[in-house]
Formats: structure tokens, sequence, C-alpha cells
């Protein structure tokens, strides 16, 4: 009998402007799903204090990153704030083959590529802060970037924010736990989509000739 849960892996993508929390949301997420797995991309950004080479960017250099892109080695690239980043397609479609889920902390320009490629695999979800004063604050607590690169984040969010309504969901990040709890319920419904569980028919199939 095939397995009712037999289904294809999923992109879900989390956008938002910088400081609104995706990375605190994704790595809660990470946490406590074990069939999701995340992309790491590129950047040539450097590194910010605390960041680990490997686990949060594979930091490369502006040569290492034009070879990728030659030899289509990315699913998806962009240039946010001077800095190129972009999606090891190797990773992904490994993990998307073994029947994982992949999520992505990629902006709305890498979602839109997503979207020419792979939409039916794609749910996009948009952070939103809860105000523009909170956004400010987040940004400066953080205490990871100068000043200067804090009031080009804080001024870039607004264009940012601009793009909420391509995604296919929005969660306002007040509170930590409980966007953390929305994002986990998006996933949990996601994966329960019909189109999603190709298993499904034989496993009914077989029940019905069960009960003949
Ligand atoms: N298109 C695209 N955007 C990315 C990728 N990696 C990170 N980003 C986005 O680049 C922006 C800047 O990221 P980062 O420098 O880490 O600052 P953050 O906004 O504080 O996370 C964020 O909007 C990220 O979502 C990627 O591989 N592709
Ligand atoms: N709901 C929240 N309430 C208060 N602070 C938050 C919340 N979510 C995130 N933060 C803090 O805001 C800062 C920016 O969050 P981060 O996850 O790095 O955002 P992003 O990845 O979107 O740039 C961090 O210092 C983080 O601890």
């Amino acid at each position: 009998m095939s397995d009712p849960l037999d289904r294809r892996g999923l992109m879900l993508v989390l956008s938002s402007p910088s400081g609104a929390g995706k990375t605190s949301i994704a790595r809660a997420l990470l946490a406590r799903e074990p069939a999701l797995e995340m992309s790491v991309s590129v950047t040539t950004r450097p590194p910010r204090p605390g960041e680990v080479d490997g686990r949060d960017y594979h930091f490369i250099d502006e040569a290492a990153y034009q070879r990728l892109v030659a030899e289509d080695g990315l699913l998806e690239h962009a240039r946010v704030f001077d800095h190129h980043y972009g999606t090891p397609r190797q990773p992904v479609e490994a993990a998307l083959a073994a029947g994982k889920d992949v999520l992505f902390d990629i902006d709305w320009q890498g979602a839109q590529q997503l979207k020419g490629r792979a939409e039916d695999d794609l749910v996009t979800v948009f952070i939103l802060p809860p105000s523009a004063d909170e956004l400010a604050r987040r940004l400066t607590t953080r205490a990871q970037d100068s000043a200067e690169v804090i009031a080009r984040r804080m001024a870039k969010a607004a264009d940012e924010m601009s793009h909420w309504s391509d995604y296919h969901y929005i969660v306002v990040n007040q509170d930590l736990e409980q966007s953390i709890a929305e994002v986990a319920a998006i996933l949990t419904a996601e994966r329960l989509r019909r189109k999603r569980r190709p298993g499904l028919a034989r496993f009914v199939n077989t029940m019905r000739q069960a009960e003949e």
C-alpha cells in the first residue's frame, strides 16, 4: 500500500524588510521542524559579528559569485544593498527530491524568480513589522551594522514593504512566539494540500476496494 503521507516537498519563502524578524522566525522554525531544511544563500557581503560561514551564508567574493551565475549554479539571484545574493541550486533540488521542504530567506526579487520557475511548489510569506518605529528600534538594537548601514536599510524598508501584496500569506511580527506559531501553521496546512499528496488517490482506492 502506498503511504498516505507520501507527498511532494514544498518551498517556503520568508521575505520582509530588513529587521522585521525573518531570521529569528526561520531559526525557530528549523529547530522544531525536522523535515524542513534551510537554503543557505551565497553572498558577497561581509559577515556580521556572530555569523558563521556555511550556516548563515556562504560568504564568497565577486569572482566566485560571477562563476556561479555563469555556470547556472544559482536557482535565483539578486542584488540587494549593493551586494549580490543567490540561492545555490543543487542543495535545493537534492532536498526536494528527498521529500524535504526547503525554507528560503530571500527578498521579493528572489521570490518572483522562483515563482516563474516553480510556482506549484512555492509558498510565500511576507513578514511585516508592527510599526515603522519598532522596525527602526530592531535594526538599531541588533547592533550588528554601522549607523550608515542601518540608515540605508531603513530607507529601503518602505520599498521592500511595497511588495507585500505579491505574497500568499502576511504575518505581522509583533510577538515573536505568535509569529513562529503562525508560520508553523502555514507550513502544516500547506503540507496537507491535496495537490502535494500524490499517494492519496491510491490510499483511498485501496480502502474502497477493501470494503467491496
Ligand atoms: N534574492 C535573494 N535575496 C536574498 C538571498 N539571501 C538573502 N537575501 C535577502 O537579502 C536581504 C539582505 O539580507 P542580509 O544582508 O542578510 O540582511 P537582513 O535583511 O538583516 O537579513 C534580505 O532581504 C534577504 O532576504 C538570496 O539568496 N537571494
Ligand atoms: N517579535 C519581536 N519582538 C521584538 N524583537 C524582535 C522580534 N522579532 C525579532 N526581533 C529582534 O529584532 C532584530 C531583527 O530581527 P532579525 O530576525 O535579525 O530580522 P531580519 O532577519 O528580518 O533582518 C533582532 O535583534 C531580533 O532579536
